[in-house]
């Protein structure tokens, strides 16, 4: 198969679809790569490097969209990017759909068949494919979240972890998942007060028994969720429909009962978030204010650290990559139901019921999509 993958073009995006050792994989197994000049240099890979690894070098992401079979990319395509997309072509990354109905109307103008990151499934019932990525965007959600608590930045001038005499900060996380677990092990980590609420009764439980005394948790009712974000230094967001847009647990009105200064880093925003205020922003203007609360809602957060994020996305997607290669997208997703469960997007069709909810599609059952 002819594999492409183009240069990220996202606004400081400098990760990558495919490392120079996934390029050795996938030729060593008789596929041809091409990637884009100057794609890997934001994680240190050079042109040579993936040279080496058996990949060919082309000047334009042009050159990728009209030759490649599959495009393997990190996020969601932009307009200039899926309006290259074609039917035939198998679209491998990360979509975000349901919060997204501009980008939707292009996939399934394109024809393009799309199997997204996110929505891969595994057989605990874990997102295989996003998991790396919660894991870097929850360890860096207390470190952005302290900078933004700077009296400079906006925030309440206060210290994470306070200093002997002086109290810690209140870290609150909605949603004890990927993202969750590892954004509160961080913020404990720093010294905070730190408390994660969810609706899974079962994940409180674990997290209490890896955490034990050290993170407070708390089963998310709109009750207890509202007292403990009114009294919150810092909430993240970390909540998570698969697939859906997020649900929105603080609105607009009640924003105002936060404390002048407090910060929030809604990392789920890339479903859409889930505070009514939080609307997407980037890395170079990560945070703005409304009502004296801070918001950092920054949808492609690992892209800070590219370099990391790469190294363990590639970890996650290779395996799927060679059998999408290898089988073909069709037989690849029949003999795997949990690759099956990424295919969003298939010949002008939504094939994710929650995104067809999300955005009002009629949805293409996959055993159809799949015939
Ligand atoms: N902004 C960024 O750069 C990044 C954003 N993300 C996003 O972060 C979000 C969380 O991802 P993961 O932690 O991997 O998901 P996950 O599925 O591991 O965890 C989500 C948790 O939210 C809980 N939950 C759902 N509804 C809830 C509610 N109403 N109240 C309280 N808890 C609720 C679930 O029980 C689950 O434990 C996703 O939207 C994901 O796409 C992930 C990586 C990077
Ligand atoms: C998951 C996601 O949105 C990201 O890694 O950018
Ligand atoms: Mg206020």
């Amino acid at each position: 198969m002819l594999i492409g993958v183009p240069k990220e073009i996202k606004n400081h995006e400098y990760r990558v679809g495919l490392t120079p050792s996934s390029v050795r994989e996938l030729t060593a197994h008789g596929h041809t790569v091409k990637i884009e000049t100057m794609a890997g240099a934001g994680i240190g890979c050079s042109d040579e490097d993936y040279v080496a690894a058996g990949a060919e070098i082309v000047g334009t992401a042009a050159e990728i969209f009209t030759t490649a079979e599959m495009v393997i990319k990190v996020k969601e395509p932009q307009k200039v990017e899926y309006e290259q997309l074609r039917e035939g072509q198998l679209l491998f990354t990360y979509l975000h759909l349901a919060p997204d109905p501009d980008q939707t109307a292009g996939l399934i103008k394109s024809g393009v068949t799309a199997i997204a990151y996110e929505t891969v499934t595994d057989r605990n019932g874990g997102l295989p494919l996003l998991a790396p990525m919660s894991e870097v965007a929850g360890r860096m959600a207390p470190q952005v979240g302290a900078a933004a608590l700077q009296k400079a930045n906006g925030g309440r001038g206060m210290l994470l972890g306070g200093v002997p005499g002086v109290a810690p900060a209140k870290v609150v996380v909605i949603g004890g998942g990927v993202v969750g677990t590892n954004a509160a092990r961080i913020a404990a980590g720093m010294g905070a007060d730190v408390t994660i609420l969810d609706k899974n009764v079962k994940r409180l439980t674990y997290i209490d028994d890896v955490f034990g005394p050290r993170i407070k948790t708390q089963y998310a009712t709109i009750d207890d969720t509202e007292a403990l974000v009114f009294d919150a230094d810092m909430v993240v967001g970390a909540v998570l429909i698969p697939g859906a847009a997020a649900p929105k647990l603080i609105r607009r009105e009640q924003l105002a009962r936060m404390k002048p200064g407090s910060v929030i880093v809604d990392v789920a925003i890339d479903q859409g978030g889930c505070f009514e205020t939080s609307k997407a922003t980037t890395h170079a203007d990560p945070t703005y204010i409304v009502d004296d609360v801070v918001h950092y809602c920054v949808a492609n957060m690992p892209g800070a650290v590219a370099r990391t994020s790469t190294f363990a996305l590639n970890n996650a997607t290779l395996p799927f990559a060679l059998a999408l290669a290898n089988k073909g997208w069709k037989q690849a997703c029949k003999e795997d139901p949990h690759l099956a469960a990424g295919l969003n997007v298939h010949n002008g069709k939504i094939t994710y019921q929650a995104v067809a909810d999300a955005l009002g599609y009629d949805n293409l059952p996959l055993d159809k999509a799949l015939s």
